[in-house]
């Protein structure tokens, strides 16, 4: 299975980066504040925010462009009305780089987030450092207690945190930690395949305090007006919007 691979390469290089956390916590804590990815999603009430993401390939569907440049994509999202940005950056699948985060973090104004699959707490002062002002945790690849700890240790760097989940009970475990954000997968992590319904499933399971993000094979606006009468306060959108497609002009014109 595909996320058995990616945690293994993960785990690699965060081997190799373990001597680092030191230093990468000292420069994290010496940061500018971050900007609130909570207070983004939930700026205007009623209305259905977009998480737009920098996504160079992905393991499911290849390259979804010939000429990358997340500054230009991230700076394009923003004009349109996006409330936040995600940024891809595990190298290996996603041809990611921190770098591009670095990059879009200081040509928008908006709060940008940390794509990546997060093991161990140097991530996340990596993260800080690189100038993230929210991370994503991943339930599925995580112990319960360790997700508690890095929910922890991101708070206390000053970071948000979208907490993702693709079952009932990963959504038990995420609400152990109480957290603002949570992140429902539509894509099903074994066969690639996205259901939207499993939005639908979610929103009741959550409750309506918890500000909600439907994540993955969102494509029109009829998906967006689905989520949104769902309860959602977001939804993370990247391939659709990677190969071009206007989404965001479109639900601002007819949402
Ligand atoms: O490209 P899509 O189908 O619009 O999906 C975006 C986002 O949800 C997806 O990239 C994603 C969701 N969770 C992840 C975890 C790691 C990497 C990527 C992801």
């Amino acid at each position: 299975m595909f996320l058995d691979r990616i945690v293994a390469s993960v785990d690699a290089r965060v081997e190799a980066l373990r001597d680092e956390w030191a230093r990468l916590e000292e420069k994290a804590q010496n940061m500018p504040p971050t900007r609130s990815l909570a207070d983004a999603l939930r700026a205007d009430p009623g209305t259905l925010q977009v998480i737009a993401e920098c996504k160079q390939r992905s393991p499911s569907k290849g390259w979804l462009t010939d000429h990358y440049d997340p500054v230009a994509q991230a700076q394009g999202y923003q004009r349109a009305g996006a409330a936040a940005i995600s940024v891809l950056t595990e190298p290996e699948f996603f041809a990611g780089d921190l770098a591009h985060l670095r990059a879009v973090r200081e040509a928008v104004s908006i709060p940008v987030l940390r794509k990546d699959f997060i093991r161990h707490p140097v991530q996340i002062a990596e993260a800080r450092a690189a100038g993230a002002d929210a991370v994503l945790l991943i339930i599925r690849i995580l112990e319960p207690d360790q997700y508690r700890a890095l929910y922890d240790y991101a708070t206390r760097l000053g970071l948000d945190v979208l907490v993702e989940i693709h079952s009932p009970v990963e959504a038990e475990v995420a609400l152990t930690a109480h957290p603002a954000i949570i992140g429902v997968n539509n894509r099903d992590l074994d066969s690639f395949e996205t259901r939207l319904s499993f939005s639908q499933e979610m929103a009741l399971a959550l409750g309506p305090d918890i500000i909600k993000v439907s994540e993955s094979g969102i494509h029109q606006v009829e998906d967006l007006r689905q989520v949104r009468d769902w309860g959602y306060q977001a939804v993370l959108v990247g391939e659709a919007l990677m190969r071009g497609r206007p989404l965001l002009e479109e639900w601002r014109a007819n949402g």
